[in-house]
């Protein structure tokens, strides 16, 4: 049976940002049904809104989430804006390049309005027309923000999220303070193993190998004032094999990081993103609101 429309709300005119538009529906069927819509181009997939609460009883009214037109927007829970986030820097920035891939090719529902890199580098942020700013201070002063003025071109930027990739500074307090609950960072072992101070990059790897542990793998976790201790969000595994040189175990560990950051920054940019009652932060699931990870 078709879900019946009831007092759609469709904006008049799509502008570049509101690709989406959202029609509160009563859907009859319990499982979700396809609803299209010729005149506007729509394909619907009904979605019943399920609240948190410990009943997960599920709302009267579902939302219907459409992809409007042929430019691959994206399917938006019910007032879900579009995120601006910052990425912070210091290497290579593998992990930048494929979340920007992954937002060029509709995966992500943000757009990285800033690169912030140690050093002044970035060619591939500069030539894909992202601005790049220098923190934190370089050792001669003449380049790079302080934290108030990191904080304050952020919010110009009017950056919702940060993410850290590779970024080898401690993030100030005053950062944290001004975008709380806010800022992820990717780790290359499983937290709380091989973190905090000097364990980065080869070190962490080689001091996985060192220990005989037989697993590794990527932690994306919150950033708080220390390095590493920010409640975990999500986590890879990978084997460590007992010939693995550290080159090796890097190479695997990003594959994995690659894949993770852009599952986790898309959660981010939809909102899919709840903190259980003990403070533990997870992820609900895209195609089942009642499964979280
Ligand atoms: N406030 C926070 N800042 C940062 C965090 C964090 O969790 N809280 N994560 C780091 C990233 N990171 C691990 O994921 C990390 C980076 C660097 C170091 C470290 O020991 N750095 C050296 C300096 C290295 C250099 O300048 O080349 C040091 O501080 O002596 C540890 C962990 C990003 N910031
Ligand atoms: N403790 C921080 C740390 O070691 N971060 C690690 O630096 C590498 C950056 O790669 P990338 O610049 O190619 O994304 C990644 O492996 C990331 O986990």
């Amino acid at each position: 049976m078709e879900a019946q429309a009831i007092n759609p709300h469709f904006p008049t005119t799509l502008n570049s940002k509101n690709r989406n538009f959202m029609a509160k529906i009563t859907c009859f069927p319990q499982s979700p049904t396809w609803v299209s819509c010729k005149s506007h181009n729509l394909s619907f997939v009904p979605e019943f809104g399920t609240s948190l609460k410990k009943d997960l009883s599920l709302r009267s009214s579902c939302v219907v989430k459409a992809k409007v037109g042929s430019d691959g927007g994206e399917e938006l829970g019910e007032g879900v804006s579009r995120k601006n986030l910052a990425v912070f820097v210091s290497g290579g920035g593998s992990n930048f390049r494929s979340i920007h891939e992954a937002i060029l090719d509709g995966r992500i529902n943000g757009d990285i309005v800033v690169l912030v890199a140690k050093c002044g580098g970035a060619n591939y942020a500069r030539n894909k027309g992202i601005p790049v700013i220098v923190f934190p201070k370089t050792k001669s002063g003449s380049e790079g923000l302080s934290p108030h003025d990191l904080v304050s071109a952020l919010r110009k930027f009017k950056v919702d999220n940060v993410l850290l990739a590779g970024f080898l500074k401690l993030i100030p307090a005053e950062l944290i303070r001004a975008y709380p609950k806010s800022i992820l960072n990717i780790h290359p072992s499983l937290l709380p193993s091989f973190g905090g101070k000097g364990y980065y990059g080869m070190k962490v790897h080689r001091a996985v190998i060192a220990s005989g542990v037989r697993y590794s793998g990527p932690t994306i976790h919150f950033v708080d004032e220390h390095y590493d201790t920010g409640r975990i969000l999500a986590q890879r595994v990978v084997p460590v094999l007992v010939t693995d040189t550290a080159e090796e175990l890097a190479a695997r560990v990003l594959q994995e990081e690659h894949q993770v950051y852009v599952e986790v920054a898309a959660a981010l940019c939809e909102e899919r993103i709840i903190w259980r009652e003990d403070g533990v932060p997870l992820i609900r699931s895209k195609d089942d609101p009642d499964k979280f990870s």
